[in-house]
Parts: structure tokens; sequence; C-alpha cells
């Protein structure tokens, strides 16, 4: 983990003119920086640098700074394995068989996304936010930070802060679980705030299904319940494409599908 956030770290101290290289747009190219200092945001003003790398199937890395793409590559190993154990967890805890997740979307193939988020000290920090409200488009999200707290979830209308724990993962459920589960699962609502103080690394590793599976509530799970599917079956790689066209306005792109 240490060696992951050092590396990131790295990243974003290159000078701008080599990062600038990554600057793509689209949100199918596989490795994407950016930054949105100033940028408006509905009405706040978004305070980050980000670094979003396609990891799997195909691993992708930038080839700057020396070892970034050895930790890279190890660590979105590591994660993949806990990611996919958790999700045998899940679809038991949904009645389902162990691997039915894993098989029904295809995880061998599954679409894995390294984000790493820095967000400097913020000179006012109340009318900044480092990343706005949204849920993540996946499955589950692992997320780590360098001991320097800023993630909040909505829970009950309000917005809870969660402190780091040192060595441990945050696990963030994502859409395509909400889906998966026909609403079994939530899909949480978290942002991002800074501080004045000291940087902070977040790096939101991102596991989903295979961008060409089209994900749909299990209809095991709706036969056995006798229950209507709340969801309309979508190919996971158009679900990326529209969410990306549906700005981030504290609505989830999950509210366009819903039937
Ligand atoms: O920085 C954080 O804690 C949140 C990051 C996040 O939600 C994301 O990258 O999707
Ligand atoms: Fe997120």
């Amino acid at each position: 983990m240490e060696s992951i956030i050092d590396a990131c770290d790295g990243f974003f101290n290159l000078p701008e003119e080599e990062k600038q290289e990554y600057e793509g747009k689209h949100v199918l190219d596989p490795i994407r920086c950016g930054t949105s200092f100033n940028t408006a945001v509905e009405k706040v003003f978004s305070w980050r640098d980000f670094l979003k790398v396609f990891v799997h199937p195909v691993f992708h890395s930038p080839s700057k700074p020396a070892g970034f793409s050895e930790s890279l590559s190890e660590y979105s190993k590591r994660t993949r394995e806990v990611a996919r154990e958790l999700l045998k967890g899940i679809s038991e805890s949904l009645g389902l068989e162990a691997d039915y997740i894993d098989k029904a979307l295809n995880l061998e193939q599954g679409h894995q996304v390294n984000v790493a988020n820095f967000y400097p000290p913020c000179a006012q920090p109340e009318l900044a936010m480092g990343l706005p409200s949204h849920s993540d488009h996946g499955l589950l999200t692992l997320l780590i930070e360098n001991g320097v707290s800023g993630l909040q979830v909505q829970h009950k209308g309000k917005w809870v802060n969660l402190n780091s724990f040192p060595s441990s993962f945050l696990v963030n459920t994502g859409d395509h679980l909400q889906i998966l589960s026909n609403g079994k699962y939530k899909s949480v609502l978290h942002r991002a705030i800074v501080n004045n103080k000291t940087t902070r690394i977040s790096i939101a590793m991102q596991h989903g299904p295979s961008l060409e599976s089209v994900v749909s509530p299990a209809p095991e799970l709706l036969d056995r319940e006798n229950a209507e599917p709340a969801y309309i079956g979508i190919k996971y790689k158009e679900y990326l494409e529209l969410q990306q066209s549906n700005k981030l306005d504290g609505r989830s792109c999950l509210d366009r599908i819903r039937i």
C-alpha cells in the first residue's frame, strides 16, 4: 500500500510537461490525468489532480516515474484477488452460488481502473470540494489514503466523515452491484473534502464487470423472490459513456436506467 501511494505521489510531482502527454479526454482512454483546479463544478470549486489508469484486462501504465509501473502492476493483481474474493461472499449473501458474479459478469476479463487522487492544501477549504458527490459505477472500489482523512459518505441524508485505518481498505459498493442485486446492495454516495494543512492522496481501485457484459438484476434472485426487475439491462461500456455525458450533479446515473 505504501509503495503505490509513494509511486502516485511521484507521478503527481513530475514536471507538468511530462504529465501532459496523458491528458486524455474520453472515458475510455486507458490513461487519463488531469486537474480540476479552478473549474466550477456546480457552485463549488473542485480542488484535485487525478490519474486514471486501466489496469485490467489489459495492463496500462505511465512509464514515469521509475518503478511506477511495477508497483501499479503488483497492486492491481493483489487488489483484484481481494475484490473477487469479496464478491464471492457477496454472491453467497444474496443466496447465489459463490462464483455467480464472477461468471455472470466475466470478471476474468473485468474492467479494473486505478484512480489516484491528489488534493493539495487549500487556503479556503470551506469554499472548495475535492471531489463532488458521486457514486462509483463498478461493483466494488477498494480505497486507501495517505493517512489524511477527507472521505465522506452519505448516510440517512447526512454526510459522515470516514477516518482512515492504517493498512486497511475502505470498500465502497458501486452502481453495478446495486443493479445486479436489484437494489439489495446500495451504491454509496460519497465525496472528498479538502483541508488547509496537508496534501491528501487517495487511491481508489475500481473493480467492474467486463466492458462487454450486459448487467441486469440477477434472474435467479428475481425468480426466488418473485420480484420485478428495478433496472433495465445495460452493457457496462454503454453505462460508462452514459455516465460521462451525465454531469456529476449529486444524482446517480442509476436513475437513468431505473424502471
Ligand atoms: O478521495 C477520496 O476519498 C474519494 C475518491 C473517489 O471517490 C473516487 O476516486 O471515485
Ligand atoms: Fe468515488
